[in-house]
């Protein structure tokens, strides 16, 4: 079996993947056993804290259910510290030569940021039809998503920023989105103050909402 899984099946995991920034990683694990009892088995910690790499190895080792992935990759170093650390695949808010190249001999899912055409179509060319589109709602949001699926087909995407559960239904309507990414499920507060029954109904909320059938698949 492979160390990690495919990119279809990250995006499928959930309607949602929650975005956290968790400083203390001793919050980690309680944090991903909310979110499991809410029925979402994936989180995306992202690499903006210093506890964020002892959080991706908190919860690899102790709450195997849940598939682990390190965001804001930027660059080489964070990309291998995270792989150590033991996350499964890796989102990166935007995409530059190097990471790609670093990204495609690591073999590790991962989705690139790509917003105009021709980040996207770069993406496109070099296999990645799974794009983050961030910041979502900073740059247009569903009237930019609606205009790329016309001509550029063959990219889906996970919007991220600015998205709450209401917008959350919105963006999983269009054909070219797959899933959204979001900081609202396990946000800062009910992380630091162990609000976890407040994490864990977030996540339910998350569970009843839909992507509609025939999203993912390439045209
Ligand atoms: O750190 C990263 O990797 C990012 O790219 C930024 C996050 O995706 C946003 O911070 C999402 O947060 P909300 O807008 O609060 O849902």
């Amino acid at each position: 079996m492979s160390r990690f899984p495919s990119i279809e099946e990250v995006v499928a995991t959930s309607p949602v993947i929650p975005v956290v920034t968790i400083s203390d990683p001793s919050k980690a694990v309680p944090m991903a056993q909310a979110l499991v009892r809410g029925g979402v088995n994936i989180v995306e910690i992202t690499l903006r804290t210093g506890g964020a790499f002892g959080a991706i190895n908190a919860i690899t080792s102790e709450v195997p259910e849940i598939i682990v992935g390190a965001g804001t990759v930027r660059n080489a170093h964070q990309l291998e510290a995270a792989m150590e650390a033991g996350a499964k695949f890796g989102v990166s808010p935007g995409s530059s030569p190097l990471l790609r190249q670093e990204v495609q001999k690591a073999g590790i899912p991962f989705l690139f940021g790509g917003v105009t055409p021709t980040e996207v179509m770069t993406l496109l060319d070099e296999g990645y039809t799974h794009l983050k589109f961030f910041p979502a709602e900073a740059v247009g949001g569903i009237p930019v998503l609606k205009a790329l699926s016309a001509p550029i087909s063959s990219a889906l995407f996970c919007p991220t920023g600015g998205i709450d559960i209401v917008l959350a239904k919105a963006y999983l309507d269009l054909k070219n989105v797959v899933c959204v990414g979001g900081s609202w499920v396990a946000d800062t507060h009910s992380i630091e103050c162990g609000d976890w029954s407040r994490i864990e109904a977030n996540a339910r909320q998350v569970m009843t909402l839909r992507v509609p059938e025939g999203h993912g698949l390439h045209e």
